[in-house]
């Protein structure tokens, strides 16, 4: 089941710049394993926001819950899913 995923990250101003760069770079561990393993299929920074769109790649909308809710930064994002279906007429066959 692909979702199509907006994440807004809005970090606490008092939060300190180590746990900040600790956070993100957690993330980004995880982020890139999620790409490695296929469920992460893309990952786009919204230009001029601390926000991405992201599509997943995952078995079920409980999996995707369950993979968001283990973000390191999910505490402090704003998140918005909407489930993609196949369009007739795309070409690529991997839409599903
Ligand atoms: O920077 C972000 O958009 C938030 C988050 C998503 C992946 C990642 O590495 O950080």
């Amino acid at each position: 089941m692909l979702f199509h995923v907006k994440m807004t990250v809005n970090l606490p101003l008092d939060m300190s710049p180590e746990r900040a760069a600790g956070l993100k770079a957690e993330e980004k561990v995880l982020a890139q394993r999620l790409q490695q393993e296929g469920k992460w299929r893309h990952l786009w920074r919204i230009a001029g926001h601390y926000a991405n769109y992201s599509v997943f790649d995952v078995d079920s909308v409980q999996d995707l819950h369950d993979l968001l809710m283990q973000l390191p930064l999910f505490p402090y994002m704003a998140i918005e899913v909407n489930a993609l279906c196949r369009h007739p007429s795309s070409i690529h066959e991997d839409d599903r």
